[in-house]
């Protein structure tokens, strides 16, 4: 194939800063595999729910990659952000009041506290970043470094916001990141090792690529740009398991959109996980795990291409793809190197939609490791 991994536009980051955050990648997945090496010692497989391990790991991987040095600093903000949807997501199950999240109630309060404390965090760990670039002893290669460049060349042309970025905006980005790419790479991730439970010919075919290509060898970045089988199971994954399960898109001016005109101001939602299942354009076995549809790329998996947006498209496309699936690579090739894994009995299939598809009983999986 080789085209699996191609046919996705390539964005940011550049190859050269893949590269370079591959060791913090490895790292996390490091930290992962070692502690479920501890909890699965001896030959007895142990059961563990993989999906707030997988959203630590991706957490570990977005404040590396976001704050370099100071990522521990910034894992506060991933779990604070975690209570945040939490509260969301229950003010959504209410009935809508107009105004109600302005009432002092316990939840809206702590909400309030969990903003200010976010706010307070990227404000210490920005002052700290500014001074050491100002006394030449930081380097702007992560993604806060490359922010702040941007920052201090906004201030440099007396605050022409043309010229760069404010303060206001570094701090948004970063709360941005979390956001966007912590939550949607930690549901890829737990929905693989789901589906790898219940195909487990897969997860052989999958593991048996892994091995050949690294032995036991940490994984590389050439090596996992030729990960065939790997990719195809993350694509099918994205297309039955899509995070992001809808878009939203306004107009803002009056628009013709398959003969029918709407005005300014409407809302339009495009249903992503309806397209991608869709038997129209997949095929009678659309709601079925089947890899072996992408085995020649992106563009022939489908009747109607592109049928395929996990990622979205467009200008507002997924600027975190490439990292993404990076790191959902790296991820599962260092867990097929250490264990085989099954579905535990208390395991119930329910993916439910809250913004994000997640497994609504959690993701009970047993791991076995491998000799
Ligand atoms: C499996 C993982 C991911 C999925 C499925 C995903 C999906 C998406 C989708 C569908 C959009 C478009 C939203 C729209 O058009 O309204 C989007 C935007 C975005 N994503 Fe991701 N994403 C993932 C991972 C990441 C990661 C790891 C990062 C950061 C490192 C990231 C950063 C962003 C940002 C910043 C945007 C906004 C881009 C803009 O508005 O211009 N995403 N993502």
């Amino acid at each position: 194939m080789g085209q699996a991994q191609e046919d996705h536009q390539p964005c940011l980051p550049s190859r050269e800063a893949q590269e370079r955050m591959l060791p913090a990648f490895a790292a996390c997945c490091t930290d992962l595999v070692d502690r479920w090496e501890g909890l699965a010692a001896g030959d007895a497989a142990c059961e563990v729910d993989v999906w707030p391990d997988m959203e630590n790991l991706t957490g570990d991987v977005i404040s590396r990659a976001a704050f370099g040095s100071s990522y521990l600093e910034g894992r506060r903000i991933f779990q604070l952000q975690g209570e945040q949807i939490e509260l969301t997501v229950l003010a959504m199950n209410k009935i809508h009041i107009p105004g109600y999240l302005f009432f002092p109630t316990k939840a809206n309060r702590r909400m309030r506290q969990i903003a200010a404390e976010i706010e307070r965090i990227l404000k210490g760990i920005i002052a700290k970043r500014e001074n050491a670039l100002r006394a030449g002893e930081a380097t702007s290669d992560d993604l806060l470094g490359l922010l702040l460049e941007s920052n201090m060349a906004h201030t440099r042309a007396g605050g022409n916001s043309k010229a760069g970025i404010t303060t206001d905006d570094v701090i948004g980005e970063c709360k941005l990141f979390y956001f966007a790419g912590m939550e949607t790479t930690s549901v890829l991730l737990t929905w693989t090792m789901i589906v790898l439970c219940m195909h487990p010919e897969w997860q052989d075919r999958a593991r048996d690529e892994v091995v050949h290509v690294f032995g036991d060898r940490t994984p590389d970045y050439d090596g996992l740009s030729r990960l065939r089988i790997v990719t195809m199971v993350l694509y099918e994954v994205l297309r039955l398991y899509t995070p992001l399960t809808a878009l939203q898109r306004k107009t803002y001016r009056p628009t013709e959109l398959g003969g029918v005109r709407y005005p300014a101001g409407v809302v339009l939602m495009l249903p992503l996980l309806s397209v991608h299942h869709d038997k129209e354009v997949w095929g009678a076995d659309a709601h079925e795990f089947r890899p072996e549809r992408f085995s020649e790329g992106v563009s022939k998996a489908s009747v109607d291409a592109p049928a395929f947006f996990p990622f979205g498209w467009g200008p507002r496309i997924c600027v975190g793809q490439n990292f993404a699936l990076l790191e959902a690579k790296m991820g599962l090739a260092m867990i097929l190197q250490r264990f085989s894994f099954d579905l535990s009995p208390s395991y119930t299939h329910a993916p439910f939609t809250v913004g994000l598809l997640q497994p609504e009983h959690g993701a009970q999986v047993r791991l076995k490791r491998l000799q």
